[in-house]
């Protein structure tokens, strides 16, 4: 799983709880990417995760479930993301979701296809930094510390810094990249041109395009090109 995820540059992530006609669905899945990201923090079902996954299994691209609600793990996937929020206030979203899932579902995992991302969730202004109680007001060696410690004491092979919903501090970003030396740091949050896709390739090893699948889709699918450039 993690050797597939480090070849991936650019991943466009969709939402199971927004519509997608076919027209714009075909072109994501054409559009050059590397891989589909199925995820979201809320109103996530099962029934709303088989729909986008058959539709999207039409297409030869990997298609990976970013796992936020345990009633809605469905079989199919090439991999199962499991996030940890680093800097969550709530546990439960550290380890305790994690916990509950493994003593229910424990003989039905398919361990070699689970993958653990560290999140470190600094938009406060979003669905994820409420429903975690995320401390975003990080410095940046606060930062850096959490991205370490998921590293060199959790061996956590993925660090994902979210700003979901607003473009995030490229700086903070390069900061951590800089001191990471194995895992692999995906950025999201708020790409909506080619500059901004282009400066978030330039301090990451992936970059994440969401939001704008749905408001500007043309703008979305520029941003392949502007990250598979960026060098
Ligand atoms: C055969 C087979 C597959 C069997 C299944 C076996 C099984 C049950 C495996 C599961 C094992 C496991 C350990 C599961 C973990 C369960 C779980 C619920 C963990 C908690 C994960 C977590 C910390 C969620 C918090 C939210 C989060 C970080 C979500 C990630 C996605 C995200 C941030 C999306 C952004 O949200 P969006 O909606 O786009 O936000 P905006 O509104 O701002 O756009
Ligand atoms: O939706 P946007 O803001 O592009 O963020 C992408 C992704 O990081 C969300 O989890
Ligand atoms: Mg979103």
């Amino acid at each position: 799983m993690i050797d597939m995820i480090k070849q991936w540059r650019h991943v466009f992530k969709l939402d199971q709880d927004r519509e997608i006609s076919d027209d714009a669905l075909d072109k994501v899945c054409m559009s050059g990417t590397d891989a589909i990201i199925v995820g979201g923090s809320s109103g996530i079902t099962y029934d709303n995760t088989v729909d986008l996954m058959s539709r999207i299994r039409r297409y030869e691209l990997p298609c990976v479930l970013e796992v936020s609600d345990l009633e809605a793990v469905v079989p199919g996937f090439d991999g199962y993301l499991i996030p940890i929020v680093l800097n969550a206030t709530d546990s439960k979203w550290m380890i305790g979701q994690h916990q509950q899932a493994i003593e229910r579902y424990g003989y039905l995992i398919p361990w070699d296809l689970l993958i653990a991302e560290g999140y470190i969730v600094l938009h406060a202004n979003s669905t994820v930094a409420r429903m975690t109680g995320a401390d975003t007001e990080l410095t940046t060696e606060a930062a850096v510390a959490y991205a370490q410690a998921a590293e060199r004491l959790l061996h956590l092979p993925i660090i994902y810094m979210e700003y979901s919903g607003t473009f995030g501090n490229m700086e903070l970003v390069g900061d951590i990249h800089r001191q990471l030396d194995r895992a692999h740091l995906i950025y999201g949050g708020g790409i909506d041109s080619c500059e901004r896709a282009e400066q978030a390739a330039q301090v990451a090893d992936t970059v994440v395009v969401g939001n704008i699948i749905y408001s500007d889709l043309q703008k979305a699918l520029d941003t392949v090109q502007a990250v598979k450039q960026s060098v």
